[in-house]
């Protein structure tokens, strides 16, 4: 009798957490009155799964909270400064935390040469997020991601909070992108097309399946490779010194959230390429890789592995292999260990 009625009450509490964890999704971005943060606080604030939304920058984050928060959807919108508790107030209770916060480039530069300023960016405020939001889902844009997303690893470990399950570098955009520039070339609706792209967010990181998708005969289309390669330098050359992609990104950034929330909610199947802390080539010495993840409420729910490739593909990916290794993840290690920070 007591055990049923234990069971039951145990029933109801769990009900009444999934139902709160439906009800109030609060997602907060850092870096949110930036060329990105705007736009993306925008088509958050559009979602009806945000119940809150937190706006944080080192300047204007009220500003863009007062404009967006007159938007007659349900959420509720509150901007912050960096006041002594602005940031904590804004990470404190999210699910979602995005980091758009940082440079961009200009024509000439590779994302690379970002690291120097947005590694300590994307490390205070990974400190911040450790601090505040231990278990959120941690969703990084800022570049370079590859660097970015070891950099948040490291400092969560070193707070004993790291939860390799929650943490996310995005790159949703080469996805996006693939799917557009090859309904294009086959005159489809961009909807329809599903390109998986594996591997990182740059250059030769940047791995387009073609093989896997309705259009195999696209393997070994050099012009179009490029185009997903280096989608982002098309955008850097055009805006001419006003930065990189917001728009677009903003949209692949908000997807991206959607799908989290989505899985959040119980949808099963949600899948995404993500760079994610990944078991597929660690033996390699490579502890994070971009591969299609199952999404669910604890985050990350299954890593597929990256399945059969044509043999140009297998080439695209070892050059990859190679340059996550030699650069890009270990630099972001190696920052933060020489780089403690404050
Ligand atoms: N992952 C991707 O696919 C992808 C796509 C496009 C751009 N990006 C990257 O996103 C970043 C932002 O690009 P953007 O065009 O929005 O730049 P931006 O300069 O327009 O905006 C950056 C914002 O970050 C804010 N900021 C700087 N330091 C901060 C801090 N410590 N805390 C909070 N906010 C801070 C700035 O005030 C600014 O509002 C860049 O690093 C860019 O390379 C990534
Ligand atoms: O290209 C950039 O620097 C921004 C971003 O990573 C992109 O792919 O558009």
């Amino acid at each position: 009798m007591f055990a049923a009625r234990r069971a039951l009450t145990g029933a109801v509490q769990r009900r009444a957490f999934t139902a709160s964890a439906r009800d109030l999704s609060k997602v907060t971005v850092l870096g949110a009155a930036g060329g990105i943060g705007q736009p993306l606080s925008l088509l958050l604030k559009l979602n009806p799964r945000v119940t809150d939304l937190a706006l944080y920058d080192i300047r204007g984050g009220p500003g863009v909270a007062a404009d967006i928060s007159h938007i007659n959807t349900k959420s509720k919108v509150t901007g912050y400064d960096p006041t002594p508790t602005g940031l904590a107030s804004a990470l404190k209770g999210a699910e979602i935390v995005l980091i758009p916060a940082g440079v961009p480039r200009k024509p000439g530069m590779t994302r690379d040469d970002l690291f120097n300023t947005n590694a300590s960016i994307v490390r205070d405020l990974a400190k911040a997020a450790a601090e505040s939001a231990p278990d959120a889902n941690i969703l990084v844009i800022s570049n370079p991601v590859n660097s970015t997303v070891p950099i948040v690893a490291e400092i969560f470990k070193a707070k004993g909070v790291y939860n390799p399950k929650r943490l996310f570098g995005v790159t949703t955009l080469d996805v996006v992108r693939a799917s557009r520039f090859v309904s294009e070339l086959k005159n489809t609706d961009p909807v329809d097309e599903n390109i998986t792209v594996i591997g990182g967010h740059s250059g030769v990181t940047i791995v387009p399946l073609f093989s896997q998708s309705s259009h195999p005969d696209l393997v070994g289309d050099a012009t179009l490779l490029n185009r997903v390669q280096f989608g982002g330098d098309e955008v850097v050359k055009a805006k001419d010194g006003a930065g990189s992609a917001t728009l677009s990104m903003a949209m692949a950034g908000a997807r991206f959230a959607e799908s989290l929330l989505k899985a959040a909610q119980g949808e099963k199947g949600v899948v995404e390429p993500t760079f994610v802390d990944s078991p597929l080539y660690k033996d390699q010495g490579i502890d994070f890789f971009a591969s299609k993840v199952e999404l669910g409420p604890n985050g990350v729910e299954k890593i597929h592995d990256v399945g059969k490739l044509s043999g140009e593909e297998q080439k695209l990916l070892d050059a990859c292999l190679a340059d996550l290794k030699k650069v890009n993840i270990s630099k972001g290690v190696a920052f933060v260990a020489e780089n403690p920070g404050k």
